[in-house]
């Protein structure tokens, strides 16, 4: 206890240990005044729905013709019939509330920063603190890189709760076939070869896993939980926790929240598929807001390519009429430029485009 109360008087470490101690955000994590005055927790209200899409029943005309529009509109849909047995997803959320429920001491045996100080990319923490302007999310995380499946790093897996490993393992065999799935369906949709984009994906494609854990926060007006951001690979799977709301997506210029059903996913497009698929289908910024008395726990699963990739709008889909409407890139100087662009808060693919 003495320990614990010793450490919470230097800087916290995590989010979790700063909502603990303090009744006002410190001012890293309030938004600027611009974000707050267009009100950071209200959202528009729909006209329709986003689309749920019964991923079972794809090779059907209207449940695809579903799909597509969902795409055009949002950039992202809900999925139902996934493949993914509920008691599965189940387990895989208690898991990771239990692990986020666990004495600091033990979080910290997965650390993304090791002695303090160098910063990795997988582990338990938070974003790499690079400039002193960049404003803070309200949220932990633990960062795993589950494919390719020959290296994943199991010194940062967490060994409790036990089930941990082995559900996580269950779980991402089941994303993988969803991914499939998704990336032949769109193709289809575009008229490309069935194959075009799950072909871009070699044995040495990535895929991470990203556990967020949003504690309750004081100042909902002024904090955010995720910053608003597209995300930078093919496709993001993302299991949210059903009771607390706080997804939100922006479609021309306002924000709409992203209402779920329980044992459905939220899956969204990411920059790289916005460029293979020269823009007709858009990769959708979105944001996490927080909650005042109830934490939140949300699961994404990001599938990107391998390094060596290149990224360019498929052949299929240009002509005279319909030029490159992107810039070709190698993937991991596109992970390069996403990095340093998502601590700023703006979008690299932008970058990118002719
Ligand atoms: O927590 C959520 O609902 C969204 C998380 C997200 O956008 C991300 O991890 O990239
Ligand atoms: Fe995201």
């Amino acid at each position: 206890m003495a320990a614990s109360a010793e450490r919470l008087t230097m800087v916290p470490k995590t989010v979790q240990e700063l909502a603990a101690a303090v009744e006002e955000p410190p001012s890293r994590y309030v938004r600027p005044e611009q974000d707050r005055q267009a009100g950071l927790v209200a959202a528009d209200e729909m006209q329709e729905p986003i689309p749920l899409v019964d991923l079972s029943r794809l090779t059907d005309a209207d449940e695809a013709d579903k799909l597509r529009a969902a795409l055009q509109t949002w950039g992202l849909f809900l999925a139902t019939n996934h493949g993914i047995e509920h008691a599965l997803m189940d387990a895989m959320m208690s898991a990771s509330r239990e692990f986020f429920r666990q004495p600091f001491e033990e979080k910290q045996k997965c650390s993304n920063s090791v002695e303090g100080k160098p910063f990795e990319v997988e582990g338990y923490g938070n974003d790499k603190e690079t400039t002193e302007d960049q404003i803070l999310d309200w949220n932990d995380r633990l960062h795993l890189r589950v494919e390719p499946e020959d290296e994943r790093n199991f010194a940062k897996w967490p060994s409790r709760p036990e089930s941990f490993r082995d559900v996580l393992h269950e779980y991402t065999s089941r994303t993988k076939r969803v991914r499939d799935l998704i990336l032949r369906s769109i193709a289809k949709l575009l008229e490309l070869d069935e194959d075009y984009f799950v072909n871009q994906i070699s044995d040495k494609a990535s895929g991470f896993a990203r556990f967020n854990y949003y504690p309750p926060c004081p100042r909902p007006d002024h904090v955010l939980g995720l910053k608003p951001h597209s995300d930078g690979g093919l496709i993001t799977l993302l299991f949210v926790d059903e009771e607390v709301g706080g997804l939100q997506v922006q479609r021309d210029g306002k924000w709409y929240n992203v209402l779920v059903k329980p044992h459905t996913l939220v899956i969204n497009l990411a920059d790289c598929m916005e460029i293979m698929n020269n823009g007709i289908f858009r990769s959708p910024v979105h944001r996490v807001v927080t909650n005042i008395q109830k934490e939140r726990l949300s699961l994404a699963v990001f599938y990107g390519v391998d390094g060596e990739t290149v990224l360019e709008p498929a052949p299929g889909l240009l002509d005279d009429k319909r030029p490159p409407r992107y810039r070709k890139i190698e993937f991991k100087d596109f992970v390069l430029g996403l990095f340093e662009h998502f601590r700023q808060g703006t979008r690299f693919i932008e970058t990118l485009k002719i």
